[in-house]
């Protein structure tokens, strides 16, 4: 007995919680002061709420439009603990992938598709064994059950699940886990058998890597496999109809392949992808018989947008199949729960914005109008539609001061002196010794930090007595690094919430959220600002800070902003116009925060760009224009430094192979990068692309409390000298310490000043 496909749906949903209620269980439970039974009743009492929550909104509670998308950590770790991968036998083992033990490393970590949600990548090798490992999916879909609901379980699917794993350290050279797929299917089969049974009438299999052209295997490969998996689900006996979802682009030739599969319904990512038009006719015949589910609404940004737009292409949709249905293009893991959470935000601005609540009642309304024909719902439509005309012409949105600005612009602005010029003047203002040692920017955000910032929010505190507590922060930072003997200092910007969040609130043409959290990855969320606005800055941002920081110190103060490609990253970015113009216009507020920075007597800038691979489209084309406008946008930004003024920049959370021509294009004096995970075979990248500049490949992991030794430190050090020249080449962690704890921070950093001093000695002894 077939049911249909509901005729709204959302690809997933935040499951973080509205307050960030699954953070802080989970957080107790790591901190043991809950069991995991309370862990898991506090889970399940969110489960409750968020299926409820969706049927308040408009979704089905027994037609599988409500999607079960929970997780306690990560989609991808779920996945390979389902189907065996993994082998985590309960939560603390389920955990200690994610996070580490003494014993146990953690998995990596790395971005999901072009999002700022990393997910842990899987380790499978020719011997790894599949089998099904966990009922939870089925569990929590019974749970639903015994509810009243009949919602429909989410797995990521096998052909990604495959793609983003990485080969297990013992395999062969040249070993890919995709090699895995016929092995690995019987137990989706056996999974999809069990929901079967206990009554799912829906799966969604989460097959996001089928659109990506930037992973290690090909699309070629890809499409394949794709062809492959679902040919064989498909004609299992005993199986709920699937539904293959393809969020972050557009499908392109493998819509043709999953159309030639037995599959029922196929989800396409209507905002970023177009509908298909040059399709083979038995494609056509093909698409017919399935259900079409259109990603219109846009799960990766927090835009009210065009919603007759949207309906529009639902209609073309229909032109293909008859079977049409309405869905958010992503998951809605990307957006915050609800507007209605931020009584602060501006009633004019809040009017164009839909968060992932908001968004689910556009489904609700699109789903309405194919069911009863656009007349029923007009009303909404003109409402959409008059919001985004609102936004055309509201104050602040196009500012001429700012637009006259831009378009000023000469090709030397994006430019700075000869590197050798640069490089004589910083020798001669900076005095360092070989192998110079530092730190990426941020030390531990304690809880009495985060508390105090509280305190002033709430007004308990004057902001007096706050730039007091954190001038004391800045001064214990400077003394420790003091004492251990590093070269160029960090100020440990206790000041900043988020290091994004910090400039949007400096800055005009920024709107910021109370409530807006959004998971990064684990129970880690940030907020992202809402970027609407053209952008300047109505003062300096840093300026008083760095210099307090550099009064404290005869030593090299490290002036820290972070880049316009990271800022738009990390923010929901208006869409009116090309990314290009809103990035030039936040380096221009960055390129005067460094005059003012020098001004003041700062001798180095870091302009941090940790999401520069982040935001490379997935699709081949669409790179070098990417790359043209982010590299051009953080040379305006350090464009005007002087020769003098030692420009660094930072990147982590990447593969750096496919944008090394650009790190290198971005002419930073100095690029600290992540390095310490995978043993330091960036530098070899670096060397093979002639990368002459300054770089600190980082020595050590920060997302682990692990304190590495120095003889471990010394032998990376070692292996970064040996590819890199001394004259280069930088010591400093991975990425910044805000989320370590002093204890390890601290013995961690006296160990990579120990190995820099031998390696500088050349010892062949190391004093431990
Ligand atoms: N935007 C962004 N994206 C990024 C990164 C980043 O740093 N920023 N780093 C990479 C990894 N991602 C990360 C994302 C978040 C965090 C992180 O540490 N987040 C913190 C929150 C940071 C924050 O906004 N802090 C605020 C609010 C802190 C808070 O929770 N306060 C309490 C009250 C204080 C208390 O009792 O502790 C509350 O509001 O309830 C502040 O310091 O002011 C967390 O989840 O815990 C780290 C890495 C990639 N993407
Ligand atoms: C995610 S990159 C972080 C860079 C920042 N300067 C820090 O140290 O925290
Ligand atoms: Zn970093």
């Amino acid at each position: 007995m077939s049911t249909p496909f509901p005729t709204g749906t959302i690809l997933g949903y935040p499951r973080i919680g509205r307050r960030r209620e699954l953070k802080r269980a989970i957080e107790s439970f790591w901190r043991g002061e809950i069991d995991a039974a309370e862990l898991e009743s506090r889970a399940a009492d969110l489960r409750r709420a968020t299926r409820e929550r969706l049927a308040d909104l408009g979704l089905g509670r027994t037609d599988s439009s409500i999607p079960e998308s929970f997780s306690y950590y990560d989609q991808v770790l779920d996945a390979a603990v389902t189907v065996g991968a993994v082998p985590a036998a309960d939560l603390d083992g389920y955990f200690a992938f994610a996070r580490g033990t003494a014993a146990q490393a953690p998995l990596e970590m790395t971005k999901w598709f072009d999002s700022n949600y990393h997910y842990l990548v899987p380790e499978i090798g020719p011997e790894t064994e599949f089998r099904l490992a966990s009922d939870r999916i089925v569990a929590e879909f019974e749970e639903a059950r015994a509810d009243g609901f009949l919602t429909r379980p989410v797995i990521v699917g096998p052909v990604t699940l495959l793609a983003l794993a990485k080969p297990s350290a013992g395999a062969p050279e040249g070993f890919r886990p995709l090699a895995r797929l016929a092995e690995l299917l019987p137990v989706y089969a056996q999974l999809l058998e069990r929901l079967a049974v206990s009554g799912a009438a829906w799966v969604q299999l989460d097959e996001p890597a089928l659109v990506s052209e930037s992973l290690g295997d090909t699309t070629a490969e890809l499409r394949a496999a794709a062809g492959t998996a679902y040919a064989h689900l498909g004609r299992l006996e005993k199986r709920p109809q699937i539904f293959v979802a393809a969020p972050y682009a557009s499908l392109d030739a493998t819509l043709a392949t999953l159309a030639g599969t037995p599959v029922e319904a196929i989800g396409l990512d209507l905002v970023r992808g177009a509908i298909p038009t040059e399709l083979h006719d038995c494609t056509r015949e093909a698409l017919t018989t399935k259900t079409l589910i259109g990603g219109v609404i846009d799960g990766h940004n927090v835009w009210r947008g065009d919603l007759a737009a949207a309906f529009a292409k639902l209609g073309l949709l229909r032109e293909l199949s008859p079977h049409v249905a309405v869905s958010t293009s992503t998951s809605l893991l990307h957006v915050p729960h609800d507007t209605g959470d931020e009584p602060q935000l501006d009633e004019r601005l809040k009017s164009w914005l839909a968060f992932a609540d908001q968004k689910v009642e556009q489904v609700a309304t699109l789903a309405t109008g194919l069911e009863r024909g656009a007349v029923a719902i007009d009303g909404a439509l003109a409402q959409a539609s008059a919001a985004l005309d609102d936004r055309l012409t509201a104050p602040g949105v196009r500012v001429p001061a700012v637009r006259e600005r831009l378009a000023a612009l000469r090709p030397s602005d994006f430019s700075r002196a000869p590197y050798a010029e640069r490089v004589a003047a910083q020798d001669a203002a900076l005095d360092l010794p070989a192998l110079p040692t530092t730190t990426i920017g941020s030390f531990p955000q304690t809880g009495d930090i985060r508390r105090a910032r509280a305190a002033l929010a709430k007004g308990e505190l004057d902001a007096a007595a706050y730039d007091e507590a954190m001038r004391n922060e800045i001064r214990h930072v400077v003394e420790l690094q003091e004492d251990l003997g590093l070269d160029v200092l960090v100020h440990g910007e206790p000041e900043r919430n988020d290091m994004v969040q910090y400039f949007a609130e400096g800055l005009d043409g920024f709107a910021v959220t109370v409530n807006g959290w959004v998971q990064s990855y684990g129970t880690r969320c940030t907020r992202p600002s809402i970027l609407w606005g053209d952008v300047s800055r109505p003062a300096p941002l840093t300026v008083e800070w760095s210099r307090f920081a550099q009064s404290l110190t005869s030593k090299p103060m490290k002036g820290m902003l972070t880049g316009p490609v990271t800022i738009l990253a990390w923010s929901f970015v208006r869409d009116d116009q090309p990314l290009g113009d809103t990035a030039n216009q936040v380096a221009l507020a960055l390129r005067d925060e460094i005059a003012d920075l020098e001004q003041a007597g700062i001798r180095i800038i870091q302009v941090d760009e940790p999401a520069l691979r982040e935001l490379l489209p997935l699709k081949r084309a669409a790179q070098p224009a990417y790359l043209d406008w982010s590299v051009g946008s953080f040379r305006l930004a350090t464009g005007g430094a002087h020769p003098a003024t030692q420009v660094h920049t930072h990147l982590c959370y990447s593969e750096f192979g496919v944008v090394i021509d650009a790190i290198r294009a971005l002419d930073a004096d100095v690029t600290s990068i992540e390095a310490a995970r995978s043993r330091m075979e960036v530098v070899h990248d670096l060397e093979r692309s002639g990368f002459d500049h300054g770089v600190g490949p980082g020595v050590y992991d920060i997302h682990s409390p692990r304190v590495p030794s120095v003889a471990e430190l010394t032998e990376l050090l070692r292996r970064a000298a040996a590819a890199v020249p001394e004259r280069q080449l930088w010591v400093n962690p991975d990425c910044g310490l805000k989320t370590r704890g002093y204890d390890e921070t601290v013995t961690s950093l006296r160990h990579m000043v120990q190995a820099t001093r031998a390696v500088r000695q050349g010892a062949d002894k190391i004093a431990v």
